[in-house]
């Protein structure tokens, strides 16, 4: 459990990028996409790697796997250097594109985890007891023989989990996975994930927009901002040390006045005050405290409670750290 999955040692990479500069001029810019990223994940843990659009999530994610060769540093996927050893690598690891597919989009889904396993050189006898495992767990039965493309995203994203991990990878890498997913879709691709690890002992690390994904499924976060690390640690932890406000929103049976409540602050009235925003962080009180005293004063029809977004999260870490660079 303790030997390092990956890792990396000053990872970086830049890409040159050419744009218009007027006239026929051309401006060339050096973007440094990945800056400096050291960092070790262990067999067995969950990371989420998180940061706002554009942070270097997917050119890491690329380097990691051995699609894209780093400008300078070093990173070791199972041991492996990705980009000379990638066929040897795939053996080890399952990734998921949110955005992209592994399937064959005119093949029915089942044929895609049988063509799958004979890639990966799995006897039939050996991968049949592991398709089933995977078609169980992700409830695929309904779909199997209905081609990728007809699929909804939902029952797709299911597919594509399970093609990923037909070979048992001891890693799974998974890039925006709930990616316009709905809630129960959503939900039932984190079950799946929780006992899959469980049973496996595999290793996650996966990207996302959506805190609830880190909230479900990680130990731990990685933040990078800028291509660099900014926060490496707990989930609590990061909590702590950004603390935002959650927005607490109520839908009221009849207009009301400004609603004030102990630990949380009313940010905000709509709809005469049939809609009310209360401001409150987690630290101090819980949303059910809020709502309970909101409930004490007037009749609730309906609430929504907002996160702090990623781009939150990683904007005040920086400006706590003192602007980062
Ligand atoms: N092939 C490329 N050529 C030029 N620039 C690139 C290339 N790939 C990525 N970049 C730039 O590198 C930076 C990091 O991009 P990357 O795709 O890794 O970010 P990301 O964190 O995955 O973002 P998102 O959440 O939007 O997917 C961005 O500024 C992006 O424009």
């Amino acid at each position: 459990m303790n030997s390092p999955i990956i890792e990396l040692d000053e990872l970086s990479r830049t890409f040159v990028v050419r744009s218009k500069a007027g006239g026929l001029r051309r401006e060339r810019r050096i973007v440094h996409a990945v800056d400096g990223i050291t960092a070790s994940i262990t067999a067995g843990e969950a990371c989420g790697y998180i940061g706002a659009n554009g942070a270097g999530k997917s050119t890491t994610i690329k380097m990691l796997t051995g699609i894209l060769v780093p400008s300078s540093g070093r990173v070791r996927t199972c041991g492996f250097d990705p980009v000379p050893q990638r066929r040897t690598l795939a053996r080890e690891i399952g990734v998921v594109f949110g955005q992209r597919s592994q399937l064959w989009w005119d093949l029915p889904l089942g044929e895609s985890f049988t063509i799958l396993a004979a890639i990966h050189r799995i006897g039939a006898a050996a991968a049949q007891p592991r398709i089933d495992q995977l078609i169980d767990g992700l409830e695929l039965a309904p779909f199997l023989n209905t081609p990728v493309r007809q699929l909804s995203l939902g029952e797709r994203m299911r597919g594509e989990v399970a093609a990923a991990l037909v070979h048992r990878p001891r890693l799974l890498i998974l890039d925006e996975p709930t990616i316009g997913l709905d809630m129960i879709s959503k939900e039932r691709l984190r079950q799946f994930l929780i006992a899959e690890r469980a049973q496996q002992g595999t290793t996650l690390l996966l990207t996302t927009h959506d805190m609830s994904d880190i909230e479900r499924l990680c130990e731990r976060v990685l933040v990078v901002d800028q291509g660099k690390l900014a926060y490496d640690g707990t989930l609590d932890g990061l909590s702590r040390r950004v603390a935002l406000e959650r927005v607490l929103t109520v839908d009221l049976a009849e207009p009301s006045d400004p609603i004030t409540v102990d630990g949380a602050t009313n940010i905000g009235i709509e709809l005469g005050g049939a809609r009310q925003r209360l401001s409150f962080s987690p630290d101090q009180t819980t949303a059910a405290q809020v709502l309970a005293e909101v409930a004490g004063v007037a009749e609730v029809r309906d609430l929504t409670i907002a996160e702090p977004a990623i781009e939150d999260i990683v904007r005040t870490l920086y400006s706590r750290a003192g602007g980062g660079s």
